[in-house]
């Protein structure tokens, strides 16, 4: 297999500009392989849906180049959109049509469309053909939504924001969907703001923030790049100062919090602590990172813009083709940029 093929979507420095001069876009490279999932996450305004769309053809890039199948979307749209379903956030089809009238109306426009009974059962509409879509809840809208992008048994598939709105059931049942469509070959492109989604989903992920890529890589090596956390209650007396120096720990009262990058480390040296000097702690909890604690954590450090230092220091953009040059965990979680024992309680709870 060569690059090409292997390689589906590639962005290399893409920027995108609105009219007014504001840049949403600001240099962003990363590839996906066939048949990976790969989650774009980012804060509101983020620049996820500017990112899709210069992928999906709709827009040209104000800087930077984007190719899908080795071709340009935007240039080469004939040639590109037929192998493509993309689910909008907003569907935006007629309300008064029923929903298999919806399906059979698009897949009339569809090359080489799934029969609409097909596509209805593999979304779980089903039971729902003969519903107007303006009757549909919102979660079932976007089932139908997905049932459209999926008509033209896409190659690839982008997929924006797919679960808004569906209630747990439905979450799950276009989960196992994606799985299997990824199983069958499928290259799914996803932008959430669920970030169990993108963790039960994605081979890789990028996270954006104001246009630029501040972490990329699988969802465990973005998680490793976050401290663990062992958190619990000194018995009242015990002054947390007495806790062994090497151990991070922040304390307010008698709680107490370590953030550390050697879990099973600091685990046992607090143990052995605590058995040295018969001390009790009270709802012991250790745990890794999740993605969600990483992302709240990029976010939070966005916001005071400074925390981390440059984005460099978060994993460079071009991070994204080749994981192992994820920004090391040490980059990311150095004792200046974590606290020391006094600062960290901050939004514990
Ligand atoms: N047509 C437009 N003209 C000017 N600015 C725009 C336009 N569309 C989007 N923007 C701005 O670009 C930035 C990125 O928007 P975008 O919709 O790509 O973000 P997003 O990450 O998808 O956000 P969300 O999670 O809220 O959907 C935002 O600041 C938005 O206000």
């Amino acid at each position: 297999m060569t690059d090409t093929d292997r390689t589906v979507i590639e962005a290399e420095g893409l920027r995108r500009g609105y009219a007014g001069g504001f840049e949403a876009v600001r240099g962003i490279s990363f590839s996906v392989a066939r048949g990976e999932v790969f989650a774009l996450l980012g804060t509101n305004g983020a620049g996820k849906t500017s990112t899709v769309e210069l992928l999906e053809g709709l827009a040209a890039p104000s800087g930077g180049q984007v190719r899908v199948f080795g071709l340009d979307p935007y240039r080469q749209r004939s040639a590109v959109r037929p192998r493509t379903g993309v689910m909008l956030q907003e569907g935006g089809f007629p309300s008064d049509l029923s929903v298999a009238e919806t399906v059979r109306m698009w897949g009339g426009v569809t090359t080489g469309a799934r029969p609409a009974a097909e596509v209805l059962a593999l979304v779980g509409l089903t039971a729902r053909a003969s519903v107007r879509v303006k009757q549909l809840s919102g979660g079932e809208r976007r089932r139908l939504d997905l049932a459209l992008a999926l008509l033209g048994r896409p190659e690839v598939l982008f997929l924006d924001e797919p679960t808004t709105g569906m209630d747990p059931e439905g979450r799950r049942d276009t989960w196992e969907l994606v799985r299997r469509l990824q199983a069958q070959g499928t290259t799914v492109l996803l932008t959430t703001h669920y970030l169990e989604e993108a963790e039960q989903l994605a081979d890789r992920l990028a996270i954006l923030h104001e246009g630029e890529i501040v972490l990329a890589g699988t969802p465990a090596e973005v998680t490793a790049t976050r401290p663990a956390r062992i958190r619990f209650t000194l018995p009242a007396g015990v002054d947390p100062a007495r806790l062994p120096l090497s151990l991070r720990a922040a304390a307010e009262g008698q709680r107490v919090e370590i953030r550390t990058d050697r879990l099973q480390g600091s685990l046992s040296e607090l143990l052995r602590w605590a058995d040295e000097y018969g001390i009790e702690l009270a709802g012991l909890d250790a745990r890794s990172a999740s993605l969600e604690e990483a992302f709240l954590e990029i976010a939070q450090q966005r916001r005071d813009h400074d925390g981390l230092g440059s984005a460099g220091s978060l994993g460079s953009p071009d991070s994204l083709g080749s994981p192992d040059s994820l920004g090391s965990p040490d980059s990311l979680s150095s004792p200046g940029s974590l606290g020391g024992r006094d600062d960290r309680m901050a939004g514990t709870r």
